[in-house]
């Protein structure tokens, strides 16, 4: 078997409000490899954005381990889990986090220029996303001056802007035209030609349908769904 793009073993989240307690996730295993894309769906609630933030570093689990590209998330430092996470992996969030003051093409340099490429580099890697997103014509817009969807290309421009080995997408059509949805479909297909891994979040079962594999949370399990 190849190595893993990222893997959890025994994974569980278990948010505390003072006396109460909610096991959201229990026992989660996952295993995604090179050039696999993944849906995850399950109901409202079921734990599917805390199992991102989980694979992403961005949260730890209350038991078991995340390991991306051969590395144990909770061994790292919070500085080297950083600079793991703007080197390997993408996200695209649900709300998109664009830094308001800068435009379309800035905020998709942004990664590169924190990893230290140049600025002409970055700026010019930045372009050519975007214009792989649909979103060429918009280059010099702040975020405030794009609609909801735009906003989402160019979240999604950033995300894979680093050529990343491992995206992380909540709901990433959620909203998107079915042109653009297409095209964002389409873009992750030939990416995925080119080895980098998908896990996306999504209710939408078209969506998951061009996946290699649909898993679904329910109870706090992750459970393998055949195609
Ligand atoms: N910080 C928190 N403290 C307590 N409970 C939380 C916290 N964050 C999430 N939860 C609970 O954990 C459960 C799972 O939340 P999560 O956001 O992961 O679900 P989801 O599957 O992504 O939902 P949706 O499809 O509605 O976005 C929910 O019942 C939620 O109320």
């Amino acid at each position: 078997m190849s190595e893993a793009v990222l893997l959890c073993e025994g994974l569980s989240r278990v948010y505390r409000d003072g006396d109460r307690s909610v096991q959201v996730l229990d026992n989660v295993e996952f295993h995604l490899r090179p050039g696999e894309r993944v849906a995850i769906i399950g109901a409202s609630g079921s734990g599917k954005s805390t199992l991102l933030n989980l694979l992403g570093g961005l949260d730890e689990p209350s038991s078991g381990r995340v390991v991306m590209s051969g590395q144990d998330m909770a061994q790292l430092s919070e500085a080297e889990r950083c600079r793991l996470r703007n080197e390997r992996l993408g996200f695209v969030y649900q709300f998109h986090h664009l830094l308001p003051e800068f435009d379309a093409r800035e905020n998709v340099a942004m990664p590169l220029l924190i990893g230290g490429t140049s600025r002409k580099q970055a700026l010019a890697s930045a372009d050519a996303m975007l214009e792989r997103v649909g979103m060429g014509h918009r280059l010099s817009h702040r975020p405030g001056q794009l609609s909801g969807g735009e906003r989402q290309r160019v979240a999604i421009a950033r995300s894979l802007v680093t050529r990343p080995d491992c995206v992380l997408m909540d709901e990433p059509t959620g909203n998107l035209d079915p042109k653009s949805a297409e095209q964002l479909l389409a873009l992750i297909d030939e990416l995925g030609q080119e080895r980098a891994s998908f896990v996306v979040v999504t209710h939408d079962p078209a969506i998951a349908a061009r996946m290699h594999r649909t898993l679904e949370l329910q109870h706090g399990r992750l459970l393998e769904l055949s195609q």
